[in-house]
């Protein structure tokens, strides 16, 4: 395609070159620049693109698109742009033909629930023999397949996978694809250039307060999927922010449709009964109500089965495929998924790691407990002066909300895993909370299991699905699952030889 068909319209100074350049490939890492490529330098937080533009042109890059006055030695195009990571996104939906426009595709956005809600509607939208694809926390796949691009970052990919993404979905004759949109993506302009047939809010409460800094830029960021829907804005009406987002679409040409258990709502849930491994409501919908079944416990599965359930009201869905759906939805990884039970303990993986979650889930855990809730759990390490907060706020709720916390490391990158389980220890002890500081991960957990006695449940909180720990710049394999699984057969040979 030709670079000036790439950059028509954009606001972009030439610093070299012409635009008759025709541009097999698209890299904003210079590592993965082809012969006739287009490379974005992009300013990072940690280097400057900038910086390897030398090294895209010895691999043969055709033009490379700037934002400072750069000049290159070499025969090669040069613009420059205001923001490159804007620029990228734009050109990549132009190179592989504008794909989310070929797709019916799903944004759901929000502090917690995008992945849950996610799952609830893939299973509706296949129980309506629909190819489904999803992109988010667990992975980029179609129907159960993983997709060939990979994504450099945890939920959200940068542009030009996330148009690659869509363009193999097209290919592969999805039709309907549902994604999660992080905040962290729509403030890069990962997901501009791409059009949301419906837009979904969850919640909004503290959380990655390292970029966004404050409540309110974080909530404008979330806000900004709401620019790129085409037909439904999708809302919380009971979350605070749900509302100031309801109060800021209500002139779009989009149509807004509410959800809620308290305040009303066009998407309902009243008659509500929680039980230890599963919840029932009536949602009522305009097009009349339905008895769901959520096989996960708490008000949380009933907001996020909700969205859904609004997402196929939209979608034309029917009701009956609609809790058909919901119900198929065995269990969710990392999700309360219930990782080992016997007649004395059950042990609870879940990805709560924000002050809401945290205590929602223990909240949630708490009716059903006849002994203990013993909690294990860390505080991921986040740069700047936003961690002492988050620290104290997580020690707070352990302390309210758990019997005894085993405060241990999450994911403390370059931070002192032990000056972070020690802020968060003095943070338990002064809301008056029993805990126990284990730096180890793995011991920790199996401190919870050899204190735990019968009818105690273990909720090891704070990585869920996730299958590494960072350490340092260091990314161990760390599958809690697997690990408690191991622990507990380790427990189940040390007594049968005791036994003999
Ligand atoms: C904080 C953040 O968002 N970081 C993202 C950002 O990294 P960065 O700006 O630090 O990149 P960098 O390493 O400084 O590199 C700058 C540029 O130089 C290029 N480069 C670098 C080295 C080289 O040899 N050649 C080269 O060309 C890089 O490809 C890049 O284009 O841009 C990179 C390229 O797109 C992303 O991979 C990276 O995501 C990192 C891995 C990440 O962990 N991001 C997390 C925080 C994130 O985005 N999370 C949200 C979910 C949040 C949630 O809700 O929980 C998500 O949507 O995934």
């Amino acid at each position: 395609m030709l670079l000036a068909a790439l950059v028509e319209g954009l606001e972009y100074g030439t610093l070299q070159g012409d635009l008759h350049v025709d541009i097999s490939d698209i890299a904003f890492d210079s590592r993965e620049v082809s012969k006739g490529g287009l490379f974005v330098a992009i300013t990072g937080f940690t280097v400057d693109g900038h910086r390897y533009i030398e090294k895209a042109v010895e691999l043969g890059a055709a033009a490379v698109l700037v934002e400072k006055d750069i000049h290159v030695d070499a025969d090669v195009t040069v613009l420059k742009l205001q923001d490159t990571r804007q620029a990228l996104a734009e050109v990549a939906a132009r190179f592989y033909g504008r794909p989310s426009e070929k797709l019916n595709l799903i944004g759901i956005t929000g502090t917690n629930g995008k992945t849950s809600t996610t799952y609830f509607i893939k299973s509706i939208l296949e129980q309506n023999d629909r190819k489904v694809g999803v992109i988010g926390t667990i992975g980029a796949m179609v129907g159960n397949e993983p997709l060939r691009t990979k994504s450099t970052t945890p939920t959200t990919p940068e542009s030009l996978h996330l148009q690659r993404m869509f363009a193999d979905m097209a290919e592969a004759g999805v039709q309907d694809c549902v994604m999660e949109v992080s905040s962290h993506a729509l403030s890069l302009h990962r997901a501009a250039a791409t059009r949301f047939k419906i837009g979904v809010f969850t919640n909004l409460t503290p959380d990655h307060l390292e970029l966004h800094k404050t409540m309110e830029e974080y909530f404008e960021a979330k806000a900004m999927l709401f620019d790129l829907t085409s037909d439904f804005n999708i809302i919380n009406v009971d979350n605070d922010f749900g509302r100031q987002l309801i109060d800021k679409v209500k002139g779009y040409d989009t149509k807004l449709v509410t959800y809620g258990i308290e305040e009303d709502a066009d998407i309902r849930a009243t008659d509500i009964r929680y039980e230890a491994d599963r919840t029932t409501y009536l949602a009522h919908t305009p097009a009349g109500s339905i008895e769901i079944t959520v096989n996960l416990p708490g008000s949380i599965y009933v907001y996020n089965s909700l969205a859904a359930v609004a997402c196929a009201y939209c979608s034309g869905i029917n009701l009956e495929h609609a809790a058909a759906g919901i119900r198929a939805v065995e269990r969710i990884k990392g999700r309360l998924e219930v990782v080992y039970h016997d007649d004395e303990r059950k042990i609870i993986v879940d990805f709560a790691h924000t002050e809401d979650s945290l205590e929602k889930a223990l909240s949630t855990l708490r009716p059903f407990t006849q002994g203990r809730l013993l909690l294990v759990f860390g505080v991921y390490a986040a740069p700047g002066a936003v961690g002492s907060p988050k620290r104290e706020a997580m020690g707070k709720i352990a302390a309210e909300h758990a019997d005894f916390s085993i405060v241990t490391s999450d994911n403390p990158k370059d931070q002192d895993p032990d000056a972070i389980i020690a802020e968060v220890s003095a943070a338990v002890a002064a809301a008056g909370g029993a805990y126990r500081g284990i730096v180890d991960r793995r011991e920790a957990i199996q401190f919870a299991i050899d204190m735990s006695e019968k009818d105690d449940v273990i909720l090891i909180a704070g990585k869920g699905h996730e299958t590494t720990q960072v350490i340092g710049k260091t990314e161990i394999p760390f599958n809690e699952a697997e690990i408690v699984t191991e622990i507990m057969a380790a427990r189940k040979s040390n007594s049968s030889s005791k036994k003999v």
